[in-house]
């Protein structure tokens, strides 16, 4: 059987296949890019034009209360928590990734006073370790100090000087996963705390933060939660480290009474503390919106899903010989592997542009990675087919050389 018609076998036992209908799918597009920005819900467009129309444009200010605006960064957080493992009062959704950062990275260095190092992984998504180097500029080199290291040195570098481990679980550019589990243990052993970044994990594989004993963990709601361009983020903090510390970014959502409109700040009990200024309230509806999506859905059966489209589409790599020349980053190894699948080649930008431009989208990374998301609740066996059969012709016509993939966008 050729392997489009091992494509369109494999989608017709899909258990998930009806879930593609729920997103606004361009017809002519494969569309493998959502490890970086999601497609498009139907419901979400639905529920934004209603967010405008109705509630902010009737409704007006009492929106806050009718339309329950207020809550939203809670009620969103934990439709998240089933999706994270973790149980209800730990998550809240707000602000970029990036800021909540900030905030738990102060607080995991609040929690450990006797120690400065915030240990990283070398190579995970930069504004990881840049939100650390500027609590460093802030706080002083004998409060902070970052250290990165390679994953293989991890274990070595786990110290009684390492407050807090702070580690993507997937990594952006190769696609390879890192053990939860066994990281987390590892930290504790040396009285560490640990930081999740859940970036690449969050809807497409199943995580286990209470289980796996994780204290802090963050997430991003553009990506495979489907939340639309600069969706707003979440944060997680175990229950047992509530309360302790007041996170710095304490502005008047966290507050305790933030209608008291009290001088000082007393921060708010729990989770909410987390929380800063005003939602962004319609991207925080379209993202609760996309949540709807997951509903019913286990966690084990989009990872199913993701693993089988991962290794569909790497079995077809390997079996074509125009394809020898594109090195495979991401892990064979099942447990090891997210939702993505990197290729290496010098030209890869270019092959990138390419396979755009014959409407496959994938994305590239520099320096020589081209990536191929695949997003359970939407990609087929089908688009897995496509996309080899485009990078085949793409690789052995040798269109890449053209001058005009080779023009560098400002966002790749
Ligand atoms: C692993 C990882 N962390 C953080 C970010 C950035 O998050 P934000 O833009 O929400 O700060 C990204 C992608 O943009 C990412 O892939
Ligand atoms: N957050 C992004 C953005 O604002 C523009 C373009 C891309 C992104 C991304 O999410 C990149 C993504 N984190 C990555 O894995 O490379």
């Amino acid at each position: 059987m050729n392997r489009r018609d091992e494509a369109t076998r494999l989608d017709s036992h899909d258990p998930l296949r009806a879930m593609r209908d729920a997103f606004a799918l361009p017809q002519d597009r494969v569309y493998l890019d959502g490890n970086s920005l999601g497609a498009l819900p139907r419901c979400v467009s639905e529920r934004v034009r209603a967010v405008v129309d109705q509630q902010w444009g009737r409704d007006l200010i009492t929106s806050w209360n009718v339309h329950g605006w207020v809550n939203l960064p809670l009620s969103v957080g934990e439709k998240i928590a089933p999706l994270i493992g973790a149980a209800p009062g730990q998550v809240v959704c707000c602000d970029s990734i990036s800021v909540n950062l900030f905030k738990l990275l102060a607080t995991a260095l609040g929690l450990r006073p006797s120690r400065r190092v915030v240990l990283t992984c070398a190579g995970d998504f930069p504004t990881d370790a840049y939100m650390g180097q500027g609590l460093h500029s802030l706080l002083g080199a004998e409060r902070c100090e970052m250290r990165a290291v390679g994953v293989g040195e991890l274990a070595d570098a786990l110290d009684e000087t390492v407050a807090v481990l702070m580690m993507t679980e997937v990594d952006f550019r190769s696609g390879r996963r890192h053990d939860m589990r066994e990281l987390t243990a590892a930290a504790h052993a040396c009285g560490a705390l640990v930081l999740w970044d859940l970036a690449h994990s969050a809807g497409a594989l199943p995580v286990d933060l209470d289980d796996c004993g994780v204290d802090m963990a963050v997430g991003c709601g553009y990506k495979f939660l489907n939340g639309g361009p600069g969706a707003p983020a979440f944060l997680y903090l175990a229950q047992r480290h509530h309360n302790q510390v007041t996170q710095p970014l304490s502005g008047w959502f966290g507050h305790a009474a933030p209608f008291a409109f009290d001088p000082d700040y007393r921060a708010a009990p729990g989770i909410s503390a987390y929380q800063a200024g005003t939602p962004g309230v319609i991207g925080m509806q379209a993202l609760d919106a996309a949540l709807d999506l997951f509903t019913g859905l286990e966690p084990a059966s989009l990872r199913r899903k993701s693993l089988a489209l991962t290794g569909f589409f790497m079995e077809g790599v390997a079996a074509d010989p125009a394809l020898a020349a594109m090195e495979v980053l991401t892990p064979t190894e099942e447990a090891r592997r997210g939702s993505q699948v990197s290729l290496r080649h010098p030209e890869a930008h270019a092959i990138a542009q390419c396979l755009i431009a014959a409407g496959v989208i994938v994305d590239f990374r520099d320096p020589d990675i081209v990536r191929f998301g695949f997003a359970p609740l939407y990609n087929s066996f089908t688009d897995a087919a496509i996309a080899l059969q485009c990078l085949s012709t793409v690789l052995s016509a040798g269109a890449y050389a053209n001058e005009r993939y080779r023009q560098r966008a400002q966002v790749t």
